[in-house]
């Protein structure tokens, strides 16, 4: 904690580039005060208002610092929460946990952790490029408003108050606070409590997003899952570049591939390495492309906005697909159907009225008001890469083209590793052989590492049954290339 006294002899000691003139100032300052005691005892108020005055302007000229204090509440009845004083208290937290010696513990109604900050009347030091600035929390207590004749209802204001050496004016107003306002908001972010996002009709609603999974429980190619996760953060930090190059700060990924390969699980996984928000856009229940406009607007910074099944949800002649009519594929896809139905609660009569078109989903992609909120992922996915529009996942608009494919291998070790806890074993050799002559998702692999009463904790029995799987998935694959050579013959 910096005391006065100890703020001085820093200031002396080249802290701040002063003179010796400023070890003056403690008795200065007290001299003052002495004389005003006496003053305010003997003299009217006209003339102790004028010698406040310019005492006051006689104090500012050899006071060497400047103070700003930021108090919690603002507007003419202190009715709402300052933003900047949040943001400084949540800047403030970490260096309040090491520095000061009273704290105070709270969750909040949307955190997650606790936040821990200064108690009032305790005071930090934060230093940036080279410069030292102190922080104090304080309050005042008024008495305002009687109540009843015998009650009166204090009224606490907190405020935070920095100071630092007027030399350091410019920097501090410009740069230093801009960096406390954001360090503070990206801490209060991590802090949240993390939300996902559904549509019905023009609005969003929330449950909290709790996903547990994580880059380290993907199973993938390593080489890939490294260039994702470092395509994610370089986004996440690169909020002036955006600004200087002038594009929207937003990033669009395409993920791609068979069901059951970790598309969603991938989804949640970005979510959770950059803290963001989740807003799964059912396309099937958005009316027109106002009401799709009007959703974006209202998704916030720092969120991922998801598409899931891209290919199902828009007609790519540009005009949206009638479900009831449409033909379906396959017993995947129509399951798929039914599951999106259920999900919007949607009857049969008002897929028909639907009017998004792909244009208008182009312009929700990159149209001028995509660019509001800033820091943004759009994600779609997809089963069928092919079948989608190239416009729509050209680059620019969908930045990173992601293939999530059958198991490899490497994606298998992982499982292994997750699953069974085990990173060798002699069977993975076997393992090894059979996954390049089978296809089989990460999703069926995983099933049969999940934890069964019969195998108890032994991986050979849940090796052994994969291995299984995979011969009559080999056999399978075999038979079905025949099939197709029968085919092509005839
Ligand atoms: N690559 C993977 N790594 C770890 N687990 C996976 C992976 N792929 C699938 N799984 C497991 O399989 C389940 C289904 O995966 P997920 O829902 O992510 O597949 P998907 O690709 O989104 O499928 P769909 O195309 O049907 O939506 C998940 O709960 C997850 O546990
Ligand atoms: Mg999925």
């Amino acid at each position: 904690m910096w005391k006065n006294g100890e703020r001085q002899k820093n200031m002396k000691t080249g802290g701040g580039g002063d003179n010796n003139m400023f070890g003056y100032i403690g008795s200065i300052i007290a001299s003052f005060m002495f004389f005003w005691a006496i003053f305010e005892k003997f003299f009217p108020f006209q003339i102790r208002n004028q010698a406040h005055k310019h005492t006051l302007r006689l104090f500012s000229f050899v006071y060497p610092y400047i103070q700003i204090t930021f108090n919690e509440f603002i507007g003419d009845r202190h009715m709402s929460r300052s933003d900047a004083y949040s943001s400084i208290e949540n800047y403030l937290s970490s260096k309040a946990s090491t520095q000061a010696k009273r704290l105070k513990g709270d969750i909040g109604k949307n955190n997650q952790r606790l936040l821990l900050t200064m108690d009032d009347h305790e005071e930090v030091c934060d230093e940036f490029n080279g410069v030292k600035l102190w922080w104090a929390s304080g309050k005042n207590v008024a008495k305002s408003q009687t109540l009843s004749l015998h009650n009166t209802l204090a009224d606490e204001k907190r405020y935070y108050k920095v100071t630092f050496n007027k030399n350091h004016r410019e920097m501090v107003l410009g740069t230093y606070l801009d960096h406390v306002m954001r360090e503070g908001k990206a801490v209060m972010v991590r802090n949240r409590q993390r939300k996902l996002y559904t549509n019905s009709g023009t609005f969003w609603s929330h449950v909290v997003f709790e996903h547990p999974a994580t880059f380290e429980t993907v199973a993938m190619d390593q080489e890939l899952k490294r260039r994702i996760i470092d395509d994610l953060v370089t986004f996440s930090n690169s909020r002036e570049f955006y600004a200087r190059i002038g594009r929207p700060w937003k990033r669009g990924y395409l993920l791609f591939g068979p069901p059951g390969t970790g598309k969603s699980t991938m989804i949640a996984a970005m979510a959770n390495l950059l803290g963001y928000d989740i807003y799964d856009l059912e396309l099937t229940a958005v009316k027109d492309n106002t009401e799709l406009r009007k959703l974006l607007i209202e998704t916030s910074s720092k969120s991922i906005v998801v598409i899931e099944d891209i290919d199902c949800s828009l007609d790519l002649t540009g005009q949206r697909r009638k479900k009831v009519e449409r033909v379906k594929e396959d017993e995947e896809e129509e399951e798929k159907d039914q599951r999106k139905k259920r999900q919007s609660g949607l009857k049969e009569g008002d897929v028909k009225s639907s009017q998004v078109t792909l244009s208008g989903l182009l312009n929700f992609i990159d149209g001028l008001w995509s660019a509001c909120g800033g820091e943004r992922l759009i994600v779609f996915t997809t089963n069928y890469v092919e079948k989608l529009d190239p416009a729509l996942v050209r680059r620019g608009r969908m930045d990173m083209h992601i293939e999530l494919s059958y198991c490899g291998f490497e994606a298998f070790k992982m499982l292994a590793k997750n699953y069974l806890n085990i990173e060798s074993h002699h069977l993975f050799e076997t393992v090894s052989e059979l996954l390049k002559h089978s296809k089989i998702t990460p999703a069926d692999v995983a099933e049969h590492l999940m934890p069964k009463a019969s195998f108890g904790d032994d991986p050979e029995l849940y090796l052994k049954a994969l291995i299984q799987a995979l011969e009559e998935s080999k056999l399978k694959h075999k038979n079905d290339t025949n099939n197709n050579l029968k085919v092509s013959f005839d």
